[in-house]
């Protein structure tokens, strides 16, 4: 029987979970990995094992079945008395101010992180669904929460600052930034394979359905476009990112609209899919592109692609002003490893700062593709916030080999 670790990564748009086996060589192996995804009434499940072959796949009406106990009927079925599960990771969106290391969860450490829910209501019920159903599962099984906020906790003190009246910084009323684990993971692999990048000026951009930046600088996060809330920064899939708090103002006070429509337009409605009209999901809009008839949704799926790319060469652009100049860009997640038009109209923008982008490179993913005299480096790296959770769960694991 094998020691496993048991990984969910709740994200906005799926809830990923991986199971590693833990060992000596190599001390962390990945066995099974999968996802959850939603649609309006039913739920669709993936598994595939360590060769990325598919394993089992089901889709269920929510009506039916609930979709975490199913995984976890799932997972129970699979191991068969082969696994010993020693301890459960989970990406935490918010840790606010007090919880800056991986921390285990007891039942008073959950109403701490349930308490965090008015700083980020529609993330910090969804990462912590998973911790519920593993507490009334097996409620003696060891759970780590890993911190999203938790990477950012170097920023200077003026970057988490905002410029309101000091009783809301009183309150925790400040500038956190997200996807942490993310930028855990890409710094610990730049150690490896640039060190150059990762203790130089870095920009790292984490672009999936939810998309932020975050200035690198001697290893460590100086300043990220995430701020108080994950709806600060870029333009994202279904969110506005940062925008004029006076059209807040104005919904508030011209349309008379509640907390309910202001949280579906700034989340659900906005980003790609309001400007687009067609959809919140980068692939569907390049599908798109090159079959949609109406030249009106035409214009606008085009206009929100060049407002994604236009966002993003703003924020480097901030970012390289805070550190005093950029060595290095590096892309990952769904959108940044993925797809190479939008990575191309960025590194164009950039072009004054003396990137120079090989076309070749970019369009076959590689992982380097800037050219070799281009004056920063720009990178393609895949993501693996489940290994960061992993890493973080090991130290609390007894007799840890
Ligand atoms: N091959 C691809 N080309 C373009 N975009 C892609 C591709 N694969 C995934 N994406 C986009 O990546 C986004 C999802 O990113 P992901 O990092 O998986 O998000 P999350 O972790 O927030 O669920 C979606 O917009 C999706 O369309
Ligand atoms: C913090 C955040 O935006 O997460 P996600 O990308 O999973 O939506
Ligand atoms: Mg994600």
């Amino acid at each position: 029987m094998s020691d496993v670790v048991l990984v969910f990564n709740a994200g906005s748009s799926s809830l990923k979970f991986t199971v590693f086996q833990i060992g000596q060589n190599p001390a962390i192996q990945k066995l099974i990995k999968g996802r959850l995804e939603y649609d309006v009434d039913t739920f669709h499940f993936f598994a595939s094992d360590q060769n990325d072959q598919l394993l089992d796949r089901a889709t269920y009406p929510l009506s039916q079945k609930k979709p975490l106990e199913y995984l976890l009927d799932w997972l129970a079925d699979h191991e068969q008395g082969q696994h010993n599960i020693v301890g459960v990771g989970h990406r935490i969106v918010h840790g606010g101010p007090d919880f800056l290391a991986p921390v285990q969860v007891t039942p008073e450490i959950l109403r701490q992180l349930e308490a965090l829910t008015p700083f980020a209501p529609l993330h910090q019920p969804q990462t912590l669904a998973p911790v519920h159903a593993i507490m009334a599962y097996r409620p003696n099984l060891l759970q780590i929460a890993c911190f999203d906020t938790a990477f950012h906790r170097t920023m200077p003190e003026i970057a988490r600052l905002l410029p309101l009246p000091r009783r809301y910084g009183e309150k925790g009323i400040c500038r956190y930034g997200f996807h942490g684990l993310s930028y855990d993971f890409l710094t610990q692999r730049l150690h490896q394979i640039d060190p150059t990048l990762a203790k130089g000026r870095t920009v790292l951009a984490h672009l999936g359905s939810g998309a932020s930046l975050c200035a690198l600088k001697g290893g460590k996060s100086i300043e990220t476009t995430m701020g108080f809330s994950a709806l600060d920064g870029l333009m994202m899939g279904s969110r506005c990112g940062m925008i004029d708090p006076g059209v807040l103002l104005y919904m508030l006070r011209e349309e008379k609209a509640d907390w309910n429509t202001m949280v579906n337009t700034l989340y659900h409605q906005s980003g790609l899919l309001g400007v687009s009209g067609v959809s919140s999901d980068m692939r569907v809009l390049r599908e798109h592109m090159g079959t949609e008839q109406d030249p009106t949704l035409q214009e606008h799926i085009q206009q929100a692609l060049a407002l994604s790319a236009y966002r993003i060469v703003e924020e480097v652009g901030a970012l390289a002003a805070i550190m005093g100049g950029l060595d290095g860009l590096v892309f990952t997640a769904g959108i940044g490893e993925h797809d190479a038009l939008l990575r191309q109209d960025v590194c164009l923008a950039l072009g004054w700062l003396g990137l120079k982008l090989d076309h070749k490179a970019n369009e076959s993913h590689a992982s380097i593709i800037s050219s070799p005299d281009s004056a920063i480096r720009v990178r393609v790296e895949p993501t693996h916030e489940e290994l960061v959770i992993c890493q973080n769960v090991l130290p609390f694991v007894q007799n840890t080999p």
